[in-house]
C-alpha cells in the first residue's frame, strides 16, 4: 500500500523537460534577512542581547577557577592550600557589590573546614574525637547504631550547624560526601564484643569494607581504629608495630582480634590496590570519662564497683598486665575507697597475659607520647562516673573526689 502511494506521487509530478529555473539573484541572501529583521522588529532584541552579554563578559573574572569539590585532592598537603584559595577570593559569591567577581561557588556553599564522618562517634573514644574535630572547626557527621554509643556523649553539639548525627549500622552501605573518614564503629569491651560474636566480626569486616568503599568512591582519607588485641597473647614484649602477634583464630576473642586484623588487611589492600590514603591506629587499653559504666573493662569495673561499695572483681590471679598496669587495686582504692574489698574470679578464656606498647616509633615519627598520668586521669573518670551513677556531684559513701586537670 505504501509503495503504491509513493508510486502514485511520482506519477502525479512527472519531470518536465520544459522546466527552467529562474536566474539566481546574488544580493537576495543579504537583503532577505535584513528585511525580515526590520519587518519583525527583531533588531531591538538583538541589540539588547549584545548589551547583556557585553555587561557580563566585562564583569566576569578571568582568574583560574577551582573545582567545587576538593574531595579528590591527592594528599593533605595540597588540600588546605585549595581551601584557603577558595576563601581568599573574597567576593566570589553573588553578594552585594560582588556580582560575578570571579566566583564559581555561591556564598551559601562556601566550605569552612573539613567534612568528616566519625563512625562510632557517639561512643567513648569516638565522642572525645568528635569534640576535638568540632573544636578545630570541622563539620562532623556522627554515624552510630547506639549499641554501645550514647546520645548523651555528643548531645552538647546538638544545634551546632557543623554537627550532624545519623543512626546507622555500618554493616549497611552509606553514601556521604566527606573528606575524611574516622572508622571507630565496633564494640570494644570484651563483654560487649563477645555478646554477639558474628555481629562483631561482621561489623569489622563488612562495616570496614563499606567505609573503605566510601573512601575510595569519594576520595576521602580513611583512618581505622584497630586494637592492641591484634597482638593476641603476645610472645614479644613490649610490642612494636612490626610484631605480627600471637592470636587464636578460633577462640572466643577471635571475632574481635581476627575481625580487626582483617579490617587492617582490607585497609592496606584498599591502599595498595585503590590508592586510598589510609591510617591505622592500634589503640591500647584506654580509660576516661564517658566510658560505659558497666562495660566490663577493668578500669570502668573497678571505678564503678568502688563507687557502689561493691567488691573489686579481679579475674584470675590478677598478675596480668596492660599498658596502664598501675591501675592496681591500690590506685583505685586510694582514689575512691581505701577500704574496698577484692574478689578473685576465674579469668576469661584467651586473656592476654601481658601487653604494653613499644612507643619508640611513635615518639620518633609523630612526636607522640602519653601526657596524662593515671593519677591525673583517673580522678577525672571517677568524677564522671560518680555523677552518672549517683546523678549529682555529691560525695557518696565517704569517698573523696580528687580534682585534677590534664
Ligand atoms: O572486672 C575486671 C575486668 C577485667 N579484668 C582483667 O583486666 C584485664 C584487662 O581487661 P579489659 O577487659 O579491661 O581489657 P582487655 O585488655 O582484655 O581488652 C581491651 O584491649 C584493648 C582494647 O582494644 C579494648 O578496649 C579491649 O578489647 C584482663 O586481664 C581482665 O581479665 C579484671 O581483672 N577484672
Amino acid at each position: 500500500m505504501g509503495s503504491e502511494l509513493i508510486y502514485r506521487g511520482h506519477e502525479a509530478q512527472p519531470l518536465s523537460d520544459s522546466y527552467s529555473p529562474k536566474p539566481p539573484k546574488p544580493w537576495i541572501a543579504v537583503t532577505r534577512p535584513i528585511r525580515y529583521v526590520l519587518r519583525e522588529q527583531r533588531l531591538v532584541f538583538v541589540l539588547v542581547g549584545i548589551a547583556i552579554a557585553t555587561f557580563f563578559f566585562t564583569l566576569s573574572d578571568h582568574r583560574p577557577h577551582y573545582p567545587i569539590s576538593d574531595s579528590h585532592f591527592p594528599d593533605e598537603s595540597t588540600r588546605p592550600t585549595h581551601l584557603v584559595s577558595y576563601q581568599s577570593h573574597g567576593g566570589f559569591g553573588f553578594g552585594p557589590g560582588s556580582l560575578g567577581s570571579g566566583g564559581k561557588i555561591p556564598l551559601g556553599l562556601r566550605r569552612k573546614g573539613l567534612r568528616i564522618v566519625v563512625t562510632g562517634g557517639a561512643g567513648f573514644v569516638g565522642s572525645h574525637l568528635v569534640d576535638r574535630l568540632m573544636a578545630r572547626g570541622d563539620s562532623v557527621i556522627v554515624v552510630d547504631n547506639f549499641f554501645t554509643g550514647r546520645k548523651e556523649n555528643v548531645m552538647h553539639h546538638f544545634g551546632n550547624p557543623n554537627f550532624e548525627m545519623i543512626r546507622h549500622d555500618v554493616v549497611e552501605p552509606l553514601l556521604l560526601e566527606v573528606d575524611q573518614i574516622y572508622h571507630l564503629a565496633c564494640p570494644a569491651s570484651p563483654v560487649h564484643y563477645k555478646f554477639n560474636p558474628v555481629k562483631t566480626i561482621k561489623t569489622n569486616v563488612v562495616g570496614t569494607l563499606n567505609m573503605l568503599g566510601l573512601a575510595k568512591r569519594v576520595g576521602a582519607r580513611f583512618l581505622l581504629t584497630s586494637t592492641s588485641e591484634v597482638y593476641g597473647d603476645p610472645l614479644q614484649h613490649p610490642q612494636v608495630e612490626t610484631y605480627w602477634g600471637n592470636v587464636n583464630p578460633i577462640g572466643v576473642r577471635s571475632c574481635y582480634d581476627e575481625g580487626k586484623r582483617t579490617a587492617e588487611t582490607l585497609t592496606m589492600d584498599y591502599h595498595r590496590g585503590a590508592a586510598v590514603e589510609v591510617r591505622i591506629a592500634r589503640i591500647f587499653n584506654t580509660y576516661g570519662p564517658r566510658m560505659c559504666i558497666d562495660d566490663g573493662r577493668v578500669v570502668s569495673n573497678f571505678v564503678a564497683q568502688a563507687l557502689r561499695k561493691e567488691p573489686l572483681t579481679v579475674y584470675g590471679d590478677g598478675k596480668q598486665t596492660r599498658s596502664f598496669q598501675y591501675v592496681s587495686d591500690l590506685v583505685v582504692q586510694e582514689t575512691i575507697d581505701p577500704n574496698a574489698r577484692i574478689e578473685f574470679r576465674p579469668n576469661t578464656e584467651d586473656d592476654p597475659h601481658k601487653r604494653k606498647p613499644d612507643i619508640t616509633r611513635a615518639k620518633e615519627l609523630l612526636g607522640w607520647e602519653p601526657k596524662v598520668s593515671l593519677r591525673k586521669g583517673l580522678p577525672l573518670m571517677v568524677s564522671d562516673f560518680r555523677q552518672r551513677i549517683f546523678g549529682d556531684h555529691k560525695e557518696s559513701g565517704g569517698a573523696s573526689t580528687t580534682k585534677s586537670s590534664d
